[in-house]
């Protein structure tokens, strides 16, 4: 299905958002942008993840924290769809953005995947130039006009722009792996998303550009909802500001404030989990 042809398209869905957004924010509650309800997914007979509630608020970073294999990947990839490309894949319950069913019959997954964009643990730019990174989106929606501008605005907001502002034509593989990074925010961010997923985005990088990405992520959410998957629990406690704590088996056993997680987690099971006791 082309993206003029979803009834209704994700964009619409956003707009008629509005009032929402403006009744729960007056209340000084963050607004819930993504919400799961008794989500279930299954690998075939491998259970990923188990009646998964949970309410991402808007603008903020929330981290998503847990032993290897616990389904955070599959939680993060159900957001914007990426499971659909997974054929032993089956999800039930509802996965809500903007109050709509993402898995609705209506929802294009293409429209879906430009207002949730995703970064992924391994820099994956194209093998293009740095600017037809990140014009690429916008080209493939047919945005054409102040190109330039927006090429610019989206590698200042991704903090590269002042490291390849001369050298906007050279491939982006011949640049660091941080920098590439950072090439791939700034093309997830040139199509202006609301939701930006992070697979453990600074995995693959050594300790001063992951310390970059950090302080870009938390810039960011000034802008975007911010979800993150880290092994890095250190990395989850700077730079979060709610951390859900999946376990093995697919259950999320605790989600709540950053600081209450990490310093005083209702759960025995997360503490353990916190204190290194297991995982
Ligand atoms: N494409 C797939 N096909 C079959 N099983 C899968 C697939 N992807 C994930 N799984 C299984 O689903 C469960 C959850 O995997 P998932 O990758 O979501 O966990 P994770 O918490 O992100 O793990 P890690 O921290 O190791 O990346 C695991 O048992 C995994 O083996």
């Amino acid at each position: 299905m082309s993206d003029t042809d979803a009834t209704p398209t994700i964009s619409t869905t956003v707009e008629e958002s509005t009032s929402e957004r403006e009744a729960q924010s007056s209340t000084g509650t963050a607004r819930a942008v993504i919400e799961s309800r008794n989500l279930d997914v299954r690998y075939g007979d491998v259970e990923a993840l188990q009646s998964i509630d949970l309410r991402i608020p808007d603008q903020h970073v929330t981290a998503i924290i847990g032993p290897s294999g616990c389904g955070k990947s599959t939680f993060l990839r159900c957001i914007n769809r990426m499971n659909d490309l997974v054929e032993a894949a089956t999800i039930d319950g509802e996965l809500l953005f903007n109050g709509t069913d993402v898995y609705g019959e209506e929802i294009d997954p293409v429209a879906l995947r430009r207002r949730i964009g995703m970064v992924f643990q391994h820099p994956n730019p194209f093998p293009k130039s740095i600017y037809d990174n990140v014009a690429y989106g916008l080209r493939i929606q047919d945005i054409t006009d102040d190109m330039d501008e927006r090429v610019e605005q989206a590698l200042r907001r991704a903090a590269l722009w002042d490291e390849v502002k001369d050298q906007l034509d050279k491939s982006a593989l011949d640049l660091s792996g941080g920098q590439q990074q950072r090439l791939c925010i700034a093309r997830a961010i040139a199509v202006d998303p609301d939701v930006l997923l992070m697979d453990e985005p600074a995995s693959a990088l050594d300790p001063i550009a992951t310390s970059k990405i950090e302080d870009l992520i938390e810039e960011l959410a000034e802008e975007y909802t911010v979800v993150i998957v880290t092994h890095n629990m250190q990395q989850a406690a700077r730079i979060s500001d709610k951390t859900a704590v999946f376990l093995t088996g697919g259950e999320l056993v605790e989600f709540d404030d950053t600081q209450k997680i990490f310093e005083d987690p209702e759960s025995d099971r997360v503490e353990d989990y916190i204190t290194g006791k297991f995982g």
